[in-house]
């Protein structure tokens, strides 16, 4: 049974989801909260046969690729969410189920169905979309963390991925524009997350 708080943070690459995830967890931490950090892919068996996809994805199908995620997201939710949320901790994830709608939607796949398969996944009582174009987002990951774009960067699949992301419509979802200095974003997340937690702590449904 679910006590505690699913947070995903969803985005194209280079939004800033591993900048501010830390920021978060520090800020609730300090107010007494337990907190889980995690991210997909994992560094389990299934997240490191996606990793080695990174500089060679045509060597899968998309459909290939989609059940390589969807099995690390399967052992992710038994061995790390699921325990933590039945703990009464509040788990922030880097990326959910909503990037396999997008990232694997963009490359062929139905984002529909890709839903439709997460029944063994816990459902997030919020999910921080952050917002940034493509250009602005490949910008970073060359010129702020000095990387190659790899293959699951590219421009052309990237815009594809956003436009899905931007479809999306679920009511956990808040969107949280990236392209403001790192601490005004930690700013417009954290009051986000204190009005979810103030609803929760209070036992209100909105
Ligand atoms: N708001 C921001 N303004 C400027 N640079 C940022 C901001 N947020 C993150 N960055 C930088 O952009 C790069 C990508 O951020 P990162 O957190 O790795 O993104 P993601 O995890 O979404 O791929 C990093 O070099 C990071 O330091
Ligand atoms: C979770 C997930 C990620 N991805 C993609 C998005 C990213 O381009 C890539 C790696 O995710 P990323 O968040 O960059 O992880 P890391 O920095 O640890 O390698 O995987 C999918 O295509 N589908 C998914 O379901």
């Amino acid at each position: 049974m679910k006590t505690g708080v699913l947070i995903a943070f969803e985005g194209i690459d280079g939004t800033g989801k591993s900048t501010q995830l830390p920021l978060l967890a520090g800020f609730l931490r300090d107010r007494g909260y337990t907190v889980v950090e995690t991210c997909e892919p994992t560094s389990g068996p299934y997240g490191q046969q996606i990793r080695a996809l990174y500089g060679n994805r045509q060597q899968v199908s998309p459909d290939q690729e989609l059940e390589l995620f969807l099995q690390d997201r399967r052992q992710h939710v038994i061995e790390c969410i699921q325990p933590a949320l039945e703990q009464g901790a509040i788990v922030l994830t880097d990326r959910y189920y909503f990037s396999t709608a997008a990232y694997q939607g963009a490359a062929g796949c139905d984002p529909e169905q890709i839903f439709s398969r997460h029944d063994f996944a816990p459902e997030p009582d919020l999910v921080l979309l952050l917002t940034l174009t493509p250009e602005e987002s490949l910008s970073r990951i060359r010129n702020l963390r000095g990387e190659s774009p790899n293959d699951f960067e590219q421009q052309e699949q990237l815009e594809k991925v956003a436009a899905l992301f931007a479809s999306f419509s679920q009511s956990c979802i808040v969107r949280i524009p990236a392209a403001l200095p790192i601490m005004e974003v930690q700013a417009a997340i954290r009051n986000v997350v204190q009005q979810l937690l103030a609803c929760k702590e209070c036992s209100c449904s909105g």
